[in-house]
């Protein structure tokens, strides 16, 4: 499992840490780590030309220490000092110590469109709010210019805590982060600009407290999806009730019942106008034209895609969240819902929108969402006291309890933006929670399935690719 934790936490650790060891030793460790990065990065350290762009706090301290290793093995260093007067002295003295030579902003885009490597050191978690203006064009000139950006524990400019941009940022091709992941890390806008993240363990993971996100990894997936035992019969590894389509959408309902079939569920009912498609596709499926309660027992439901807005979807929505088993709801039914019937419900309930009907359902503007994905996936889940998956560049699940850590997904990939993707994503998890996995685990699990199948179907890709492609990632992940 990758962690996230907050600034607040690191800082508390880093001080239990801080006050057992020699002074200097976290930050040598960090150093240590980040100087051997950038070597993979370099091709070549010795006559390499490395800038470090050092603010006035430890992570220009990190950046400066790392430039004076790089110096000493050859590298041409040049420091960009943002307050030459506040700089970290015993970075500034080691790098001066191996031949690094220190410049003013004013000449910092021009040594930038020169290097090889840039270092930002501009600031960690200690930054506020956007890039200051100083800083504004030297960021500019590293992403203009050919040069790797290596960010030291954070692409400058993000938000630590929450993801979120202000303004301008670094991009960075690669963090390096230390002593665990940050939000930022993790989350979009903020983990586009973070590139690739390596991290480097500086020992504080026994003090660190809780985390406030969590993103499920290969073995954590592995260990929380069921396995069909010896006694096995549909009953008992769930059936998924699937309520989706209509005469306008067919295709949806096709799509949703193609994930509900890879997923955990020993087997299908569809309920909806249009079970001909539904069978055409998938003659394994239990087809019924009636109202969801005549449809036969269920373990869950998934409700919602390509419903439409006619007065039986909304009827279907209505009955199925008054029964008492776990109910996925999407899509059109995210629509048609009563917010407050939800919210009265006893059995688990998840809600998995895009951006936009997380919006209408917040009140926000769509771009608020995007740009504070982990406030909003919060704000939905604790309002409506629900599970909510919010899909997207980085998609998050929130439990309604605030306390309990969001999860990242980290298999999403952008070949996923494509029509109908999200109905089959609801089949997955709708099916996961069939399987009586615990509605967090079955969203996250879903998710992770989902990205990992785009992942494994490669390239441009349809709906039905990715549905086709479940069953090899989650043959993937056992191994
Ligand atoms: N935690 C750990 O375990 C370890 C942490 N380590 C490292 O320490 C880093 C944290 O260092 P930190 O606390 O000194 O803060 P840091 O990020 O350098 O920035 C603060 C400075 O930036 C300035 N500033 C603020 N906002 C700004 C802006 N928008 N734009 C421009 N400037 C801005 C602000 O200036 P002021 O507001 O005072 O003018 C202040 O002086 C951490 O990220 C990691 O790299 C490792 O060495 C070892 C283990
Ligand atoms: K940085």
């Amino acid at each position: 499992m990758r962690l996230g934790h907050s600034v607040e936490v690191v800082r508390a650790a880093e001080g239990a840490l801080m006050a057992r060891l020699p002074e200097g030793t976290l930050m040598q460790r960090a150093v240590a780590g980040l100087a051997a990065v950038c070597t993979q990065v370099l091709d070549g350290v010795y006559g390499a030309r490395v800038v470090v762009l050092a603010g006035s706090g430890d992570n220009g301290g990190d950046a400066l220490f790392a430039g004076a290793r790089l110096a000493r093995r050859g590298a041409g260093v040049t420091a960009v000092l943002l307050t030459p007067d506040r700089a970290h002295a015993g970075g500034l003295a080691a790098l001066r110590a191996a031949g690094g030579r220190v410049v003013g902003v004013e000449d910092g885009p021009a040594v930038i469109a020169r290097a090889a490597l840039v270092l930002d050191g501009i600031t960690g978690i200690g930054g506020k709010g956007g890039l200051r203006a100083r800083a504004v064009p030297l960021a500019e000139a590293a992403h203009r210019s050919r040069a790797a950006v290596v960010a030291v524990d954070l692409p400058s400019g993000v938000d630590a805590d929450t993801g979120e941009v202000h303004g301008a940022a670094v991009r960075a091709d690669v963090t390096v982060t230390f002593g665990t992941h940050k939000p930022a890390h993790l989350i979009d806008p903020a983990a586009e600009f973070a590139g690739v993240t390596h991290f480097v363990d500086i020992g504080l993971g026994p003090e660190l407290a809780g985390p406030v996100l969590e993103a499920l990894q290969h073995a954590d997936v592995a260990a929380l999806l069921p396995r069909p035992a010896g006694e096995s019969d549909k009953y008992r590894r769930g059936v998924i009730g699937v309520v989706a389509g209509s005469r306008r959408y067919p295709g949806a309902a096709v799509l949703a019942v193609s994930g509900a079939l890879r997923g955990a569920a020993g087997g299908v009912r569809y309920v909806g106008p249009v079970g001909d498609a539904v069978l055409a596709r998938h003659p394994e499926t239990m087809v019924s034209s009636g109202s969801p309660h005549q449809a036969g027992r269920v373990q869950a439901w998934a409700v919602g895609p390509g419903l439409g807005d006619g007065a039986d979807a909304r009827a279907a929505v209505a009955e199925v969240l008054a029964s008492d088993v776990p109910v996925l709801v999407d899509a059109d039914g995210l629509r048609l819902m009563d917010p407050e019937t939800v919210r009265g419900r006893t059995a688990p309930t998840l809600l998995t929108p895009h951006a936009g009907e997380a919006a209408a359902l917040l009140g926000w503007a769509r771009e608020d969402v995007e740009a504070r994905r982990l406030t909003a996936v919060r704000t939905l889940a604790e309002r409506l006291r629900v599970t909510v998956l919010l899909k997207g560049s980085t998609t998050l699940i929130a439990d309604p309890d605030p306390d309990v850590p969001v999860r990242a997904n980290p298999t999403g990939v952008s070949w996923l933006a494509t029509a109908g993707s999200g109905d089959v994503l609801s089949g997955i998890t709708g099916s996961l929670l069939a399987g009586s996995l615990p509605t967090r685990d079955a969203a996250s699990c879903g998710a992770y399935l989902h990205g990992l199948a785009a992942r494994v179907a490669r390239g441009p890709l349809s709906a039905l690719d990715v549905a086709d492609a479940v069953p090899e990632a989650w043959r993937s992940v056992y191994v």
